[in-house]
C-alpha cells in the first residue's frame, strides 16, 4: 500500500464544540472511499478540511511522504486536492469555459487546455452542452460539469460531497455511471454520501464517522 495522505491528531472545533477528533486518517494512493455517518456528524466538514476550505488542527500531516502543515493550507495541496460541492457553483459562462477555467489558471498551453477540455466533456457526456450557459443546466448536468471540471485538473485526490444528492432517475444514473471512471491512474477519491448504491459500489472502501471518530470498515 502506498500512502497518499496521512493526518495524525486531526481536531475540528466549532466554538466550544469538538466536532472531529481523529487519531489517524490515512488515504491510500489509487483507492476509493465512501464516507458515511448520520446527518450532522461532520462528513462535509471533514471533506472541506481536506480540501482547504475549512481550517482545523493537525498534529502531523504527510502528503506523498512530504511533511506539510494543514493550516495555513499549503499551495502544494491545493494543486493536488480538489473538492466538488454538492451544489456546484458555476461561472456564468459556457460549460466549456467553466471546465477550462482551472487549466487556464494553471497556465497550461492552449492546445493542452483544448485537448483536455474536449476529453473531459466527452467523458461526462456533455459535449452537446459545450456552448450552453451554465444557468440553463439541470441539477444533474451541473453535477456532471462539476465532475468534468474537477477531473480535468488530474488531481491526486478528489473529494465529492454527496454527488448524487437531490438527483433522481436518469440524472442520478448518469452521475453514478461516471464515478467508477472518475479518477485518472493512481488518483484517489473520497465521497461523502447517504446513497446506498454509491456505498455499495465494488472496490470502494467504507469509512464511517461516528461521534467525531472514524471507523474503517
Ligand atoms: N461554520 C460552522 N459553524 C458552526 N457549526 C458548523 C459550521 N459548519 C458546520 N457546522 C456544524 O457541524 C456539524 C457537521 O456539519 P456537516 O455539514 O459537516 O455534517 P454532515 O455529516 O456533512 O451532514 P449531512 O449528512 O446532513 O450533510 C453540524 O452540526 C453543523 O451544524
Amino acid at each position: 500500500m502506498t500512502m497518499l495522505l496521512r493526518i495524525d491528531g486531526l481536531k475540528k472545533r466549532f466554538g466550544d464544540r469538538l466536532l472531529l477528533s481523529l487519531d489517524r486518517f490515512v488515504i491510500e494512493a489509487g483507492a476509493a472511499y465512501v464516507l458515511t455517518g448520520a446527518n450532522g456528524v461532520g462528513k462535509s466538514t471533514l471533506l472541506r478540511i481536506l480540501g482547504g476550505l475549512e481550517p482545523a488542527e493537525a498534529a502531523r500531516l504527510a502528503f506523498m511522504e512530504r511533511e506539510l502543515p494543514l493550516h495555513p493550507y499549503p499551495q502544494a495541496l491545493r494543486r493536488e486536492i480538489v473538492y466538488v460541492h454538492q451544489h456546484p457553483v458555476m461561472f456564468s459562462t459556457s460549460v466549456a469555459a467553466n471546465i477550462a477555467y482551472g487549466l487556464k489558471a494553471h497556465r497550461l498551453p492552449r492546445d493542452e487546455v483544448h485537448t483536455r477540455v474536449e476529453e473531459a466533456m466527452s467523458w461526462a457526456n456533455i459535449a452537446a452542452l459545450r456552448d450552453s450557459p451554465t444557468a440553463t443546466l439541470s441539477g444533474g448536468e451541473k453535477q456532471r460539469v462539476a465532475l468534468a471540471r474537477a477531473r480535468v485538473l488530474r488531481p491526486k485526490l478528489l473529494l465529492l460531497d454527496e454527488p448524487t444528492a437531490n438527483l433522481d432517475g436518469e440524472a442520478r444514473e448518469a452521475v453514478m455511471a461516471l464515478i467508477p471512471t472518475l479518477t485518472h491512474a493512481g488518483a484517489s477519491v473520497v465521497m461523502a454520501c447517504h446513497d446506498r448504491d454509491l456505498i455499495g459500489l465494488p472496490g470502494v472502501q467504507r469509512i464511517k464517522l461516528r461521534e467525531g471518530r472514524l471507523e474503517m470498515r
